[in-house]
């Protein structure tokens, strides 16, 4: 259960690792719920590692982790798939599946999270396509959405659970400058209800444009914006 005073993410002297190689030490941060945040940092500078290790893709080894309610030392293999629930994880290259409907893409995303009545996974599978601006897009196959739409159900499907945060890995990087722009206005007003957002990103644009808080990865350690200056 996260109470509204609990941060949404808190990390403390944390080490992120890639097998046995320390990428990132030292890391400490709080995001709360209402929070967007960046993500930065130079090509292999540990920011997939990062996120990786907030949705427990990579084991938290060292330094204490929580999101959204669950320790991420402590977490059981069999827990990981209900902390994956109460995020919404949006990466660049948009795996979807290509031989099924964008309803049924999230139908799929919805039984495997434990839905089970037909009519009110229907009501959210509209309700989420919806929020993303897609309202007609249920019966259509990926191929004939552009690279934005898909990113688009892409988003749809990260919201179906409710998460409390998205975590997002390059989510325009794929796309051409102005629906990269739709893409990010999307994730605002995503935010604006009441989601936190944590975004890595490459796009220095953004950056100069909207003055959300930046994590830096950079030499093996996590600068944070709110209490040093970050050179973008
Ligand atoms: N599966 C893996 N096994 C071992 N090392 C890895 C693995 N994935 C990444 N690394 C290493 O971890 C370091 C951080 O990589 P990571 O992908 O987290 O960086 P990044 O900042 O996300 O880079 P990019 O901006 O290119 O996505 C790099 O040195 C990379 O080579």
């Amino acid at each position: 259960m996260v109470f509204s005073s609990e941060p949404v993410v808190r990390l403390d002297k944390a080490c992120v690792f890639q097998g046995i190689t320390a990428i990132l030490q030292d890391v400490s941060f709080d995001i709360d719920k209402d929070e967007f945040v960046f993500l930065i940092g130079r090509t292999g500078s540990g920011k997939s590692s990062l996120l990786k290790t907030l949705y427990a893709d990579l084991p938290l080894k060292m330094g204490y982790g929580k999101i959204v309610g669950y320790d991420l030392q402590k977490i059981k293999t069999k827990e990981v798939p209900f902390l994956r629930r109460k995020l919404g994880i949006v990466f660049q290259d948009f795996q979807l599946f290509t031989d099924r409907t964008v309803a049924e893409n999230l139908y799929f995303v919805m039984r495997a999270t434990g839905w089970k009545d037909k009519s009110k996974m229907k009501t959210r599978m509209v309700e989420v396509l919806m929020r993303v601006g897609l309202g007609g897009a249920a019966t259509k196959m990926p191929h004939q959405l552009s690279g934005g739409e898909q990113q688009r159900v892409v988003i749809a499907r990260a919201l179906l659970n409710h998460p409390s945060i998205l975590l997002a890995d390059e989510p325009t990087g794929n796309l051409d400058p102005e629906v990269a722009d739709g893409i990010f206005k999307l994730f605002q007003e995503i935010n604006k209800q009441g989601t936190a957002v944590l975004m890595a990103t490459h796009n220095h644009d953004l950056l100069n444009k909207y003055p959300y808080r930046i994590l830096k990865c950079e030499k093996g350690k996590l600068l944070d914006s709110k209490t040093s200056e970050i050179v973008t």
